[in-house]
């Protein structure tokens, strides 16, 4: 096991795989990754990767993007790096879901994370900048079927959304999906913005109700998340809050290394000066040592955000 300057271990590694989406959400932080070439790493190199990754105790990957499944070979990236992972998820759209759930579950993908800001086709269109609501809806349905658990992302936003949260979590007990509410979170330096004053909408209070309406309350290792479980007229939901904004809990507790789509290490996402390059070494046919050495390198730069 690796472990930073600050005593967090490294367990999970969250790979984007692609820059390239079929959405153009608004608020997109695209993985912290800034107009990058497109330079993407190759499933051999992704393999590559994971498998070392394993022989440092890392056995938890997500696939993320950009939108992961625009990629072409999104099945043999999952198949090849299935072997050496005991949590294979994903964080996606869901606009391919209806048709891939099921040879991506066969192909080894344990469980997956849909984003869904709305329930309303309008303002889900205005969210996302492309509609397809439906689409989505009928890929959770699918999801359901084959991968467990399906975590539905709601970033919650001011004037947009912030009405939507009780329905969405009747949605989330009535589909037998756990719900994730998600704070806007940006760098410090654009959290003064007249975009982030506009659209932010604090999940405290939330978080608050949640609390009291509770059958049972447990805290997730990676972040210390809470996870609430409450009634509904449709069963038990389970809701978990993010907020990681001004929150030294959560970054004392990231427990996480992100790879970005073009081949380099990135120790934070809200950082912008933290890149180390791999895929270079790799491609000049580095061995396995060496490429274990800037691991460890990127793992000693890793640094929580807020403390
Ligand atoms: N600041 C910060 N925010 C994160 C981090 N991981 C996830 N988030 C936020 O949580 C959102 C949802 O993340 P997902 O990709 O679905 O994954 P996750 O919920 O973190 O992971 P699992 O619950 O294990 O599936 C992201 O869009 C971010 O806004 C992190 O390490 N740091
Ligand atoms: S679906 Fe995800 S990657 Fe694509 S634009 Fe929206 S937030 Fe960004
Ligand atoms: S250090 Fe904090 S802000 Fe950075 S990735 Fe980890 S949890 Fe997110």
């Amino acid at each position: 096991m690796l472990y930073d300057r600050f005593g967090r271990p490294v367990t999970n590694l969250r790979i984007s795989l692609t820059q390239e989406c079929n959405y153009r959400c608004f608020f997109c932080h695209r993985e912290g990754q800034r107009f990058l070439a497109k330079n993407e790493l190759t499933p051999e190199e992704i393999e590559r990767l994971v498998r070392i990754a394993s022989r440092l105790g890392i056995r938890k990957v997500k696939l993320t993007g950009g939108e992961p499944t625009v990629r072409e070979d999104i099945i043999e990236i999952v198949r090849r790096i299935k072997p050496y992972v005991i949590d294979l998820s994903m964080t996606t759209n869901g606009s391919r879901l209806k048709e891939l759930a099921k040879p991506l579950a066969k192909a080894g993908l344990d469980r997956v994370n849909v984003s869904l800001h709305s329930l309303k086709p309008e303002v889900y269109k205005r969210i996302t900048g492309v509609g397809g609501l439906e689409v989505v809806l009928e890929g959770i349905e699918e999801a359901v079927k084959y991968l467990s658990p399906v975590k539905l992302n709601m970033t919650v936003m001011k004037g947009l959304n912030d009405g939507e949260i009780w329905d969405m979590v009747n949605f989330a007990a009535k589909t037998g999906t756990i719900l994730q509410l998600i704070e806007l979170e940006a760098p410090r330096e654009m959290t003064e913005t007249p975009f982030f004053r506009k659209y932010f909408y604090p999940l405290k209070p939330v978080e608050e109700k949640l609390e009291k309406l509770a059958v049972e309350t447990r805290e997730r290792r990676m972040h210390r998340r809470k996870k609430y479980f409450i009634p509904t007229e449709y069963g038990i939901a389970e809701v978990e809050v993010v907020r990681a904004m001004h929150n030294t809990v959560f970054c004392a507790n990231c427990t996480r290394l992100r790879v970005t789509s073009n081949g380099k290490f990135k120790t934070c996402l809200l950082r912008n000066n933290d890149l180390i390059d791999f895929v270079s070494t790799m491609r000049k046919g580095a061995s396995d040592n060496e490429i274990v050495e800037i691991f460890k390198k990127a793992v000693l730069m890793r640094e929580p955000y807020w403390k």
